[in-house]
């Protein structure tokens, strides 16, 4: 096994419509890493994102996923790997109810019965959604449709959890919820998020992208404390990290 779990050299992806939007990407993970890619809208992180479970495929570059170097052979088993939570739930969704969502993936990989009842209704307890196991996914609010995506990956119990801007939507109280749940995965995380504070809680490592490109990778704390870099890359410190505009203290 490599020591890296995921592996991007020079990844640079052109829409059809001729959007430069990743220019020359490249950076690793370590198994069990927490890491955010972070950026000012459009700096291109869903691109990022929907490359490292082949739902984009590169202009040019690569990506390897543990042992395996990202392409259309292996795709299967890199799927199996990547849990990918979209940035829009309805892109998630598709089935009659939240049960046929949740239990779509571990019926694919072969799982039957009682101990396909028992893994739907685990994830579903882990995002606090137990209750809307019979309801239609589009009769769900926008919090709980977030909140059952994230169980339709936690079902399949991937190695790699993937979430583009994770927390949007959510109210304080199941904000709450999910960061204490992400804290608890033990495996690598990646996610993408507006949400600075939610960086700083869970992620040890921050990428920064501007313009798609990578602008700065580390330290979490180190980058909110570049005040040039989050001016110039047009982000801002997280409210846990500014001052008491009352006092000047910190909160
Ligand atoms: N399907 C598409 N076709 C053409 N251009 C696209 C497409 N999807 C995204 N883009 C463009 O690619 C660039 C990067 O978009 P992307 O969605 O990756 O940014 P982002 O960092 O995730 O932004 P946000 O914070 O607003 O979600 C933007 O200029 C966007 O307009």
């Amino acid at each position: 096994m490599s020591h890296h779990i995921v592996a991007v050299k020079n990844l640079r992806h052109v829409y059809p419509d001729g959007t430069e939007a990743l220019r020359d990407v490249s950076f690793r993970i370590h198994h069990g890493e927490s890491v955010a890619i972070i950026g000012a809208n459009g700096a291109g992180k869903s691109t990022l994102l929907l490359h490292l479970n082949g739902y984009l495929a590169p202009t040019s570059g690569e990506i390897q996923i543990g042992d395996f170097p990202l392409n259309k052979g292996t795709l299967p088993q890199i799927r199996r790997t990547v849990g990918m939570v979209f940035q829009d739930p309805d892109d998630q969704l598709f089935m009659p109810t939240v049960y046929d969502d949740v239990a779509f993936g571990p019926l694919n990989l072969g799982l039957s019965g009682g101990d396909l009842d028992r893994c739907v209704i685990e994830a579903l307890e882990r995002v606090g959604a137990r209750h809307l196991v019979e309801k239609a996914p589009y009769h769900l609010s926008g919090g709980e449709k977030r909140r059952v995506a994230v169980a339709t990956v936690l079902s399949m119990s991937p190695d790699i959890l993937v979430l583009d801007e994770p927390t949007n939507g959510l109210d304080p109280y199941s904000r709450r919820q999910l960061i204490a749940l992400l804290k608890e995965f033990r495996h690598t995380r990646i996610f993408t998020s507006h949400d600075l504070d939610m960086v700083l809680d869970l992620c040890e490592r921050t990428i920064v992208l501007k313009d798609g490109e990578v602008r700065a990778d580390g330290p979490t704390l180190e980058i909110f404390q570049d005040r040039e870099l989050l001016e110039e890359c047009r982000l801002e410190k997280p409210l846990s990290l500014q001052g008491c505009p009352v006092c000047g203290t910190r909160r």
